[in-house]
Protein backbone atom coordinates (compact mmCIF):
# COMPACT_ATOMS: atom_id res chain seq x y z
CA UNK A 1 0.00 0.00 0.00
CA UNK A 2 0.84 3.33 -0.26
CA UNK A 3 0.85 5.93 2.74
CA UNK A 4 0.98 9.45 2.76
CA UNK A 5 2.38 11.06 5.46
CA UNK A 6 2.49 14.20 6.78
CA UNK A 7 5.97 14.90 8.94
CA UNK A 8 6.27 18.01 11.93
CA UNK A 9 9.50 17.09 12.78
CA UNK A 10 9.24 19.97 15.28
CA UNK A 11 12.22 21.17 17.53
CA UNK A 12 14.73 20.48 19.74
CA UNK A 13 14.93 16.78 19.24
CA UNK A 14 12.25 16.23 17.25
CA UNK A 15 13.94 16.45 13.69
CA UNK A 16 16.13 14.00 15.54
CA UNK A 17 13.78 11.08 16.33
CA UNK A 18 11.43 11.80 13.76
CA UNK A 19 14.17 11.46 11.57
CA UNK A 20 14.91 8.05 13.01
CA UNK A 21 10.98 6.47 13.00
CA UNK A 22 11.07 7.73 9.51
CA UNK A 23 13.58 5.50 8.66
CA UNK A 24 12.51 2.77 10.58
CA UNK A 25 8.93 3.58 8.17
CA UNK A 26 11.06 2.81 5.46
CA UNK A 27 12.39 -0.64 6.69
CA UNK A 28 9.11 -1.54 7.55
CA UNK A 29 7.89 -0.58 4.20
CA UNK A 30 10.53 -2.09 2.47
CA UNK A 31 10.00 -5.38 4.31
CA UNK A 32 6.26 -5.21 3.95
CA UNK A 33 5.74 -3.74 0.74
CA UNK A 34 4.57 -0.30 1.37
CA UNK A 35 5.48 2.66 0.04
CA UNK A 36 4.89 6.74 1.03
CA UNK A 37 4.41 10.15 0.11
CA UNK A 38 6.37 12.09 2.83
CA UNK A 39 4.71 15.42 3.30
CA UNK A 40 6.65 17.99 5.17
CA UNK A 41 5.03 20.47 7.13
CA UNK A 42 6.18 23.42 9.05
CA UNK A 43 4.88 23.97 12.60
CA UNK A 44 6.42 25.23 16.25
CA UNK A 45 8.82 27.44 16.74
CA UNK A 46 11.07 26.40 13.75
CA UNK A 47 8.06 27.76 11.96
CA UNK A 48 7.41 30.80 13.92
CA UNK A 49 11.75 31.48 13.30
CA UNK A 50 10.84 31.03 9.34
CA UNK A 51 7.03 32.78 8.86
CA UNK A 52 6.41 34.83 12.12
CA UNK A 53 3.69 32.07 13.50
CA UNK A 54 4.05 28.48 14.83
CA UNK A 55 1.11 27.25 13.00
CA UNK A 56 1.43 28.53 9.37
CA UNK A 57 -1.37 28.59 6.93
CA UNK A 58 -2.01 25.43 4.95
CA UNK A 59 -0.59 23.33 8.24
CA UNK A 60 -3.82 21.78 9.01
CA UNK A 61 -4.75 20.81 5.32
CA UNK A 62 -1.40 19.21 4.37
CA UNK A 63 -2.54 16.99 7.85
CA UNK A 64 -5.91 17.08 6.75
CA UNK A 65 -4.89 15.29 3.05
CA UNK A 66 -2.50 13.09 4.58
CA UNK A 67 -3.58 9.41 6.11
CA UNK A 68 -1.67 9.55 9.33
CA UNK A 69 0.44 12.59 10.93
CA UNK A 70 3.92 12.35 12.83
CA UNK A 71 5.28 14.72 15.41
CA UNK A 72 8.54 14.87 17.00
CA UNK A 73 8.21 17.78 19.51
CA UNK A 74 7.86 21.89 19.38
CA UNK A 75 8.49 24.41 21.80
CA UNK A 76 12.00 25.04 23.74
CA UNK A 77 13.35 28.34 25.83
CA UNK A 78 14.07 30.49 22.56
CA UNK A 79 10.31 30.93 22.21
CA UNK A 80 9.22 31.05 25.86
CA UNK A 81 9.10 34.70 26.19
CA UNK A 82 6.38 35.22 22.82
CA UNK A 83 2.91 36.10 23.80
CA UNK A 84 0.99 33.24 24.42
CA UNK A 85 -0.75 33.37 20.80
CA UNK A 86 2.49 32.99 19.30
CA UNK A 87 4.05 29.96 21.42
CA UNK A 88 4.77 26.76 19.90
CA UNK A 89 2.46 25.11 22.23
CA UNK A 90 -0.50 27.23 21.23
CA UNK A 91 -0.07 25.34 17.65
CA UNK A 92 0.15 22.24 19.13
CA UNK A 93 -3.02 22.91 20.89
CA UNK A 94 -4.26 24.05 17.60
CA UNK A 95 -3.65 20.99 15.33
CA UNK A 96 -5.47 18.84 18.03
CA UNK A 97 -8.36 20.38 18.27
CA UNK A 98 -8.54 21.41 14.49
CA UNK A 99 -7.95 17.60 13.77
CA UNK A 100 -10.31 16.60 16.32
CA UNK A 101 -8.22 14.25 17.87
CA UNK A 102 -10.03 14.01 20.97
CA UNK A 103 -8.84 10.47 22.41
CA UNK A 104 -4.93 10.36 22.93
CA UNK A 105 -3.89 6.54 23.85
CA UNK A 106 -0.61 6.51 26.10
CA UNK A 107 0.38 3.00 26.67
CA UNK A 108 2.85 2.54 29.11
CA UNK A 109 4.14 -0.70 29.50
CA UNK A 110 7.31 -2.50 31.16
CA UNK A 111 9.11 -3.93 28.45
CA UNK A 112 10.77 -7.08 29.60
CA UNK A 113 14.26 -6.39 29.10
CA UNK A 114 13.62 -3.01 31.31
CA UNK A 115 12.50 -4.36 34.42
CA UNK A 116 15.87 -3.34 36.22
CA UNK A 117 15.47 0.16 35.09
CA UNK A 118 11.83 0.33 36.51
CA UNK A 119 12.47 2.52 39.75
CA UNK A 120 9.73 0.28 41.59
CA UNK A 121 10.66 -2.47 44.29
CA UNK A 122 11.67 -5.48 42.46
CA UNK A 123 8.97 -8.29 43.80
CA UNK A 124 6.51 -5.08 42.16
CA UNK A 125 8.87 -5.05 39.14
CA UNK A 126 9.08 -8.45 38.66
CA UNK A 127 5.19 -8.14 37.66
CA UNK A 128 5.24 -6.18 34.90
CA UNK A 129 2.99 -4.03 34.14
CA UNK A 130 0.80 -3.09 30.61
CA UNK A 131 -1.58 0.05 30.90
CA UNK A 132 -2.94 1.88 28.54
CA UNK A 133 -3.77 5.99 29.96
CA UNK A 134 -6.42 7.68 27.58
CA UNK A 135 -6.46 10.93 27.83
CA UNK A 136 -9.62 13.37 26.83
CA UNK A 137 -7.23 15.79 24.49
CA UNK A 138 -9.27 18.72 22.90
CA UNK A 139 -11.33 19.81 26.37
CA UNK A 140 -10.63 20.91 29.47
CA UNK A 141 -8.49 23.69 31.03
CA UNK A 142 -6.43 23.38 27.93
CA UNK A 143 -9.17 24.90 25.86
CA UNK A 144 -11.07 26.97 28.10
CA UNK A 145 -11.05 30.98 28.57
CA UNK A 146 -7.94 32.72 30.07
CA UNK A 147 -7.61 35.82 31.62
CA UNK A 148 -5.44 38.13 33.22
CA UNK A 149 -6.17 41.52 34.73
CA UNK A 150 -5.43 44.13 37.05
CA UNK A 151 -7.66 44.41 40.06
CA UNK A 152 -7.78 47.44 42.28
CA UNK A 153 -6.80 45.63 45.66
CA UNK A 154 -4.93 42.43 45.33
CA UNK A 155 -2.44 43.16 42.10
CA UNK A 156 -2.43 41.01 39.11
CA UNK A 157 -5.43 38.46 39.05
CA UNK A 158 -5.54 35.46 36.64
CA UNK A 159 -7.65 32.81 35.77
CA UNK A 160 -8.25 29.40 33.55
CA UNK A 161 -11.62 28.12 32.51
CA UNK A 162 -12.24 24.00 33.01
CA UNK A 163 -15.21 23.44 31.16
CA UNK A 164 -16.65 19.96 29.66
CA UNK A 165 -19.63 18.90 28.19
CA UNK A 166 -21.51 15.26 28.33
CA UNK A 167 -20.95 15.24 24.72
CA UNK A 168 -16.84 15.36 25.60
CA UNK A 169 -17.34 13.10 28.23
CA UNK A 170 -18.94 10.54 26.45
CA UNK A 171 -17.36 9.73 23.38
CA UNK A 172 -14.21 9.81 25.78
CA UNK A 173 -15.61 7.39 27.89
CA UNK A 174 -17.18 5.06 24.95
CA UNK A 175 -13.47 4.57 23.54
CA UNK A 176 -12.08 3.55 27.19
CA UNK A 177 -14.66 1.13 27.65
CA UNK A 178 -14.30 -0.11 23.71
CA UNK A 179 -10.19 -0.32 24.48
CA UNK A 180 -10.40 -2.39 27.11
CA UNK A 181 -12.90 -4.94 25.15
CA UNK A 182 -9.88 -5.61 24.00
CA UNK A 183 -7.61 -5.75 27.01
CA UNK A 184 -7.87 -6.77 30.29
CA UNK A 185 -11.71 -5.34 30.87
CA UNK A 186 -10.99 -2.96 33.54
CA UNK A 187 -11.62 0.50 33.44
CA UNK A 188 -10.58 3.38 35.93
CA UNK A 189 -11.87 6.86 35.76
CA UNK A 190 -9.67 9.43 37.39
CA UNK A 191 -11.07 12.75 38.30
CA UNK A 192 -11.08 14.61 41.36
CA UNK A 193 -15.22 14.48 42.39
CA UNK A 194 -14.81 15.64 45.70
CA UNK A 195 -14.02 19.46 44.69
CA UNK A 196 -14.73 19.76 41.43
CA UNK A 197 -17.87 20.07 39.24
CA UNK A 198 -16.24 19.22 36.08
CA UNK A 199 -15.20 16.02 37.68
CA UNK A 200 -18.34 15.50 38.95
CA UNK A 201 -20.21 15.52 36.18
CA UNK A 202 -17.30 13.66 34.43
CA UNK A 203 -18.29 10.67 37.05
CA UNK A 204 -21.79 10.63 36.53
CA UNK A 205 -21.57 10.32 32.43
CA UNK A 206 -18.72 7.54 33.45
CA UNK A 207 -21.70 5.76 35.79
CA UNK A 208 -23.90 5.93 33.42
CA UNK A 209 -21.80 4.48 30.19
CA UNK A 210 -20.31 1.55 32.48
CA UNK A 211 -23.95 0.35 33.06
CA UNK A 212 -23.78 -0.17 29.52
CA UNK A 213 -20.92 -2.46 29.74
CA UNK A 214 -21.39 -4.81 32.26
CA UNK A 215 -18.86 -6.82 31.01
CA UNK A 216 -15.73 -4.11 32.03
CA UNK A 217 -15.02 -4.04 35.40
CA UNK A 218 -15.42 0.16 36.25
CA UNK A 219 -14.27 2.03 39.27
CA UNK A 220 -13.02 5.94 39.97
CA UNK A 221 -10.40 6.83 41.56
CA UNK A 222 -9.58 10.36 42.81
CA UNK A 223 -6.70 11.84 41.02
CA UNK A 224 -3.97 12.31 43.73
CA UNK A 225 -4.62 8.80 45.17
CA UNK A 226 -4.25 7.82 41.41
CA UNK A 227 -0.40 9.50 41.20
CA UNK A 228 0.24 7.03 44.46
CA UNK A 229 -1.22 4.18 43.50
CA UNK A 230 0.89 4.20 40.06
CA UNK A 231 4.24 4.60 41.59
CA UNK A 232 2.74 1.70 44.37
CA UNK A 233 2.23 -0.82 42.14
CA UNK A 234 1.14 0.23 38.05
CA UNK A 235 -0.14 -3.72 37.58
CA UNK A 236 -3.27 -2.17 39.51
CA UNK A 237 -4.38 -0.81 36.45
CA UNK A 238 -5.62 -1.98 32.48
CA UNK A 239 -7.05 1.41 30.89
CA UNK A 240 -6.93 4.50 32.86
CA UNK A 241 -9.28 7.32 31.67
CA UNK A 242 -9.38 10.73 32.50
CA UNK A 243 -9.19 14.61 31.44
CA UNK A 244 -6.85 16.41 30.17
CA UNK A 245 -4.75 17.90 32.22
CA UNK A 246 -4.79 14.58 34.62
CA UNK A 247 -3.85 12.37 32.03
CA UNK A 248 -0.66 14.63 31.13
CA UNK A 249 1.02 15.25 34.23
CA UNK A 250 0.05 11.31 35.26
CA UNK A 251 1.53 10.25 31.66
CA UNK A 252 4.74 11.69 32.72
CA UNK A 253 4.71 10.07 35.73
CA UNK A 254 3.83 6.37 34.32
CA UNK A 255 6.43 7.38 32.08
CA UNK A 256 9.22 7.39 34.36
CA UNK A 257 8.03 3.62 36.00
CA UNK A 258 9.22 2.19 32.63
CA UNK A 259 12.56 3.09 32.54
CA UNK A 260 12.42 6.16 30.59
CA UNK A 261 10.40 9.59 29.53
CA UNK A 262 12.24 8.45 26.19
CA UNK A 263 10.28 4.89 25.53
CA UNK A 264 6.72 6.24 25.29
CA UNK A 265 4.52 6.67 22.03
CA UNK A 266 1.07 8.16 21.85
CA UNK A 267 -1.96 8.04 19.20
CA UNK A 268 -4.19 10.89 19.31
CA UNK A 269 -7.45 9.67 17.50
CA UNK A 270 -10.71 11.58 16.46
CA UNK A 271 -13.47 9.67 14.73
CA UNK A 272 -13.08 10.46 10.74
CA UNK A 273 -9.76 12.17 10.61
CA UNK A 274 -6.05 11.06 10.13
CA UNK A 275 -4.24 10.30 13.54
CA UNK A 276 -1.79 12.24 15.10
CA UNK A 277 1.50 10.00 16.31
CA UNK A 278 3.68 11.28 18.62
CA UNK A 279 6.38 10.75 21.51
CA UNK A 280 5.31 12.00 24.79
CA UNK A 281 7.85 13.55 25.78
CA UNK A 282 8.79 17.14 24.84
CA UNK A 283 11.84 19.24 22.88
CA UNK A 284 14.24 18.27 25.45
CA UNK A 285 16.15 21.67 24.89
CA UNK A 286 19.30 19.85 27.20
CA UNK A 287 20.02 17.56 24.80
CA UNK A 288 18.82 18.67 21.57
CA UNK A 289 21.48 18.13 18.55
CA UNK A 290 23.54 16.12 20.30
CA UNK A 291 23.01 12.60 19.20
CA UNK A 292 21.74 11.48 22.51
CA UNK A 293 17.95 11.36 22.63
CA UNK A 294 16.17 8.83 22.64
CA UNK A 295 14.25 7.65 19.70
CA UNK A 296 12.12 4.64 20.65
CA UNK A 297 8.76 7.13 21.69
CA UNK A 298 9.28 8.23 18.23
CA UNK A 299 9.40 4.91 16.67
CA UNK A 300 7.21 3.20 18.98
CA UNK A 301 4.60 5.76 17.54
CA UNK A 302 5.08 5.23 14.34
CA UNK A 303 4.03 1.18 15.34
CA UNK A 304 1.43 2.41 17.02
CA UNK A 305 0.26 4.36 13.27
CA UNK A 306 0.34 1.18 11.45
CA UNK A 307 -2.02 -0.29 14.42
CA UNK A 308 -4.29 2.39 14.77
CA UNK A 309 -4.45 4.19 11.38
CA UNK A 310 -3.49 1.71 9.07
CA UNK A 311 -4.71 -1.07 11.20
CA UNK A 312 -2.00 -3.32 10.47
CA UNK A 313 -0.71 -5.02 13.52
CA UNK A 314 1.45 -6.98 11.82
CA UNK A 315 4.05 -4.28 10.84
CA UNK A 316 3.38 -2.77 14.44
CA UNK A 317 4.02 -6.22 16.13
CA UNK A 318 7.69 -6.27 13.46
CA UNK A 319 8.08 -2.81 14.94
CA UNK A 320 7.72 -2.96 18.40
CA UNK A 321 9.93 -6.95 18.42
CA UNK A 322 12.55 -5.05 16.92
CA UNK A 323 12.76 -2.61 20.03
CA UNK A 324 12.26 -5.25 22.54
CA UNK A 325 15.34 -7.02 21.03
CA UNK A 326 17.28 -4.19 20.82
CA UNK A 327 16.34 -3.80 24.19
CA UNK A 328 17.58 -7.10 25.56
CA UNK A 329 20.79 -7.44 23.51
CA UNK A 330 21.71 -4.28 25.85
CA UNK A 331 21.28 -1.28 23.44
CA UNK A 332 20.64 1.92 25.61
CA UNK A 333 20.66 5.71 25.10
CA UNK A 334 22.03 7.79 27.82
CA UNK A 335 18.50 8.30 29.54
CA UNK A 336 18.88 4.65 30.19
CA UNK A 337 22.38 3.80 30.23
CA UNK A 338 22.93 4.25 33.52
CA UNK A 339 26.96 3.69 33.91
CA UNK A 340 27.11 1.92 31.10
CA UNK A 341 28.18 3.02 27.60
CA UNK A 342 25.28 4.80 25.91
CA UNK A 343 24.40 4.41 21.97
CA UNK A 344 23.64 7.73 20.18
CA UNK A 345 20.28 8.60 18.69
CA UNK A 346 21.19 7.15 14.85
CA UNK A 347 23.14 4.05 16.37
CA UNK A 348 20.33 3.18 18.05
CA UNK A 349 17.83 3.84 15.37
CA UNK A 350 20.20 1.67 13.13
CA UNK A 351 20.30 -1.19 14.97
CA UNK A 352 16.37 -1.08 15.37
CA UNK A 353 15.94 -1.15 11.56
CA UNK A 354 18.31 -3.91 11.57
CA UNK A 355 16.33 -5.76 13.41
CA UNK A 356 13.37 -5.32 11.44
N1 LIG B 1 4.47 17.12 22.29
C1 LIG B 1 5.26 18.14 22.40
O1 LIG B 1 5.59 18.79 21.43
C2 LIG B 1 5.80 18.51 23.76
C3 LIG B 1 5.61 17.68 24.87
C4 LIG B 1 6.15 18.08 26.11
C5 LIG B 1 6.86 19.26 26.21
N2 LIG B 1 7.00 20.04 25.10
C6 LIG B 1 7.81 21.26 25.13
O2 LIG B 1 9.18 20.87 25.16
C7 LIG B 1 9.95 21.85 25.88
C8 LIG B 1 10.78 21.17 26.96
O3 LIG B 1 9.90 20.65 27.95
P1 LIG B 1 10.38 19.87 29.25
O4 LIG B 1 11.84 20.06 29.43
O5 LIG B 1 9.47 20.20 30.33
O6 LIG B 1 10.07 18.32 28.90
P2 LIG B 1 10.87 17.30 27.97
O7 LIG B 1 10.04 16.09 27.85
O8 LIG B 1 11.28 17.96 26.70
O9 LIG B 1 12.20 16.97 28.80
C9 LIG B 1 12.17 16.57 30.15
C10 LIG B 1 13.45 15.79 30.48
O10 LIG B 1 13.39 14.51 29.83
C11 LIG B 1 14.47 14.34 28.95
N3 LIG B 1 13.98 13.71 27.71
C12 LIG B 1 12.83 13.98 27.06
N4 LIG B 1 12.72 13.24 25.96
C13 LIG B 1 13.82 12.48 25.90
C14 LIG B 1 14.31 11.51 24.96
N5 LIG B 1 13.62 11.16 23.87
N6 LIG B 1 15.49 10.93 25.22
C15 LIG B 1 16.20 11.23 26.32
N7 LIG B 1 15.80 12.15 27.24
C16 LIG B 1 14.63 12.77 27.01
C17 LIG B 1 15.01 15.73 28.66
O11 LIG B 1 16.37 15.70 28.29
C18 LIG B 1 14.72 16.46 29.96
O12 LIG B 1 15.76 16.22 30.87
C19 LIG B 1 8.95 22.86 26.42
O13 LIG B 1 8.93 23.96 25.53
C20 LIG B 1 7.61 22.13 26.37
O14 LIG B 1 6.51 22.98 26.22
C21 LIG B 1 6.51 19.69 23.87
C1 LIG C 1 3.60 20.82 25.13
C2 LIG C 1 2.32 20.61 25.87
C3 LIG C 1 1.29 21.59 25.41
C4 LIG C 1 1.80 19.16 25.75
C5 LIG C 1 0.53 18.97 26.57
O1 LIG C 1 0.45 19.42 27.71
O2 LIG C 1 -0.40 18.36 26.03
C6 LIG C 1 2.80 18.10 26.20
O3 LIG C 1 3.14 18.23 27.54
C7 LIG C 1 2.25 16.71 25.92
O4 LIG C 1 2.18 15.92 26.85
O5 LIG C 1 1.92 16.42 24.76
MG1 LIG D 1 3.07 16.39 28.60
Amino acid sequence: MNFKIALIRGDGIGPEVVEEAVGVLETVGARFGHSYEWIDVLMGGCAYDAKGTPYPEGTKEACQRADAVLLGAVGGPKWDNLPPALRPEKALLAIRSDLGLYANLRPAALRPALKAACPLRSDIADKGFDLMLLRELTGGIYFGERKRYQTEDRGEEASDLMKYSEMEIERIGRRAFELARLRRKKVVSVDKANVLETSRLWRAVMHRLAAEYPDVAYSDMLVDNCAMQLVRDPSFFDVLVTENMFGDILSDEASMLTGSIGLLPSASIGDRTPGLYEPIHGSAPDIAGQDKANPVAAILSAAMMFRYSFRLAGEAAAIEKAVDLALSSGCRTADMAGSGAPLGTREMGKIIRGNI
